[in-house]
């Protein structure tokens, strides 16, 4: 999942949206400025307001370039307005606010330091610990759901098919003669393999079904709601598949077979995850034993 932009790789959008911002204001107050209805407001409310609007805007710039802006943006067209209005009093008026700036500036540099230095580690904090999270449920190699995460998974979901009187497939993807290729092609080699076998996996796969790589050169798909026939059929894509790709690396190319095996329980078969795990091993160590390169189900 995406998570909201560094506010520092985004800065042009930052001063973009603070000018437009500036320039609105700013717009809105000398227009009021020069509106004979709003005479009685009085203008020293007028620059009160001005002021208490700059420094709560102020505190939530990031740097300093944005306070410039933002000062340059906002008080000038005010105290421009303010200048060309006839009277002393409107020059005056003029001076003040472009004086106040200065403690404004200050105030809002001490206070914006602080406050977004804190914001900064927040998000940072954030940002790692999602990091974190993901890290802990990722496979390194292949992206895909580690072994923990999947276990997790197919407890909670095995769970729901039983309370809700649902079907669940698993089906369990093994590599033939795996060692083979770590011994002729080195291991570098064999990640390489396995990196792209989960990228196919994951291809092949619908987004709303889970696949994790198990350990070692298996892989298992969680297929609840699914019949024997789907559960079959999914299977035999994969197997097609990856027995149809080319694999290459440092100049090598190879080919794979992988050998699956597939358990579907029904409402009143559902005892626990263990067993339909241990069902889909079954159901795999068939398919090797009858000759690899083929799909096998659990009866
Ligand atoms: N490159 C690489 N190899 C791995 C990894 N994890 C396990 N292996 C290798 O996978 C191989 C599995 O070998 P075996 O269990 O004998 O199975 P196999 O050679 O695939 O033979 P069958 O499963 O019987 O068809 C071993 O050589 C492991 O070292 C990994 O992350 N990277």
């Amino acid at each position: 999942m995406k998570s909201k932009k560094d506010p520092h790789t985004n800065r042009l959008g930052l001063y973009v949206g603070l000018l437009a911002n500036s320039a609105t204001w700013s717009g809105v107050t000398a227009f009021i400025v020069y509106h004979p209805e709003f005479e009685s407001m009085g203008h020293f409310i007028m620059v009160i307001f001005g002021i208490l609007y700059a420094f709560i805007s102020l505190s939530l710039c990031i740097d300093k370039v944005q306070l410039r802006i933002y000062l340059i943006s906002y008080i000038l067209p005010i105290s421009i307005a303010y200048f060309t209005k006839q009277g002393s009093d409107n020059v005056y008026i003029a001076c003040l606010l472009w004086a106040s700036t200065v403690p404004v500036y200050r105030i809002a540099m001490m206070h914006h330091r602080e406050y977004w230095s804190l914001f900064h580690q927040a998000y940072l904090l954030k940002n790692y610990s999602a990091k974190l999270a993901e890290l802990a449920r990722t496979d390194d190699l292949t992206g895909l759901m580690n072994q923990r995460s999947f276990n997790q998974i197919f407890e909670q979901e095995i769970q729901q098919a039983v309370e809700s009187r649902q079907s669940y497939g698993l089906l369990l993807v093994d590599i033939d003669h795996f060692k083979m290729i770590n011994d002729s092609y080195g291991h570098l080699t064999g990640d390489h393999c396995l990196s792209q076998i989960g990228l196919i996996l994951n291809r092949l796969i619908e987004d709303n079904i889970k696949v994790a790589r198990y350990g070692g050169e298996e892989f298992v798909i969680l297929l609840p709601n699914a019949t024997e026939e789907k559960a079959l059929a999914l299977a035999e894509t994969i197997r097609q598949n990856l027995s149809a790709s080319v694999f290459r690396f440092i100049e090598r190319e190879f080919t794979i077979t992988v050998s699956v095996g597939v358990a579907v329980t029904y409402p009143q078969q559902i005892t626990d995850a263990q067993r339909l795990f241990q069902f889909a091993d079954e159901a795999m160590y068939a398919a090797k034993a009858a000759g690899r390169n083929r799909v096998a189900l659990y009866q």
